[in-house]
């Protein structure tokens, strides 16, 4: 990581007042949030909710109709060279070329960045050395998953934005992708980590931020939101909050 960015104080991630519509409906509606170097923060909330919109907004990819992003203080629509060089994202649904093989979407994604991770480095941290020479479309939905979990790490990038990184997994798959994420949050990468599932973010995240219909209900450590809350867990702090239940994602 850039130490100049660290020292600095130029947050990892600067969202202020973001709104998207979706036709009629408001998707994410007035949402500010700031993430510091090196911190892992969970975003959670019920289907629906906005995250997948807020995060796609985060990394470029979905234009706000209000607000702004910041990521390592670029303009991740104006910066967007810069911005691929210091940023990974996993996203819910990836579109990638069924009949390439992992080692040759390891490949293809490595000639995009000067200093890209090995592509064994990459296989292991994902669990996936055995299945180098498998087209694809031949793997299974979890170790898809795990496929663009590694491409959005292929260049040692600064922030990574994983959305539903466990969804899907088996309990080893999902141990192994933990592991994963606390190997990044040991380099100082900033991980920004939508989830459904309670104990993954407590047990990853640095902060979290709730999110409902939309908006940003709070944010905190899992320990100031259940105080806050005066909940004894997080899971209950999430539903004195938000008036719903986080169900489970499967
Ligand atoms: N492309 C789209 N067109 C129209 N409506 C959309 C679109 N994408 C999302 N929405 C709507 O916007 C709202 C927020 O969706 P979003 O996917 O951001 O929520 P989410 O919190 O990520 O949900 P989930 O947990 O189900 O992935 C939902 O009501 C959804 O139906």
């Amino acid at each position: 990581m850039s130490s100049d960015t660290k020292e600095s104080g130029v947050p990892a991630i600067e969202a202020e007042g973001l709104v998207k519509r979706y036709r009629d409906k408001v998707a994410v509606d007035g949402l500010s949030l700031r993430v510091d170097v090196g911190e892992v923060l969970g975003v959670l909330g019920t289907n629906g909710a906005g995250k997948t919109t807020t995060v796609e907004m985060i990394a470029g990819l979905r234009r706000p109709d209000r607000g702004s992003v910041r990521l390592l203080g670029l303009d991740p629509r104006r910066d967007r060279a810069r911005v691929r060089q210091v940023l990974g994202v996993q996203l819910q649904q990836a579109y990638l070329h069924g009949a390439l093989t992992v080692a040759e979407l390891l490949g293809l994604y490595r000639s995009f960045y000067p200093d890209p991770r090995p592509a064994d480095e990459l296989l292991e941290l994902v669990g996936l050395e055995e299945q180098r020479r498998v087209r694809f479309e031949k793997l299974s939905g979890g170790q898809q998953q795990r496929v663009s979990i590694a491409l959005a790490l292929v260049g040692r990038p600064q922030v990574v934005i994983l959305d539903e990184l466990t969804t899907g997994l088996d309990p080893r798959a999902r141990r192994r992708m933990w592991a994963t994420v606390e190997h990044l949050r040991d380099e100082g990468v900033t991980v920004v980590l939508v989830s459904h599932a309670m104990e993954e973010v407590e047990r990853l995240c640095d902060r979290v931020a709730l999110l409902d219909a939309g908006r940003l209900v709070d944010v905190g450590t899992p320990a100031a939101l259940t105080a806050r809350a005066g909940a004894a867990t997080l899971d209950d702090a999430f539903v004195a909050l938000t008036g719903k239940q986080l169900e489970a994602a499967e």
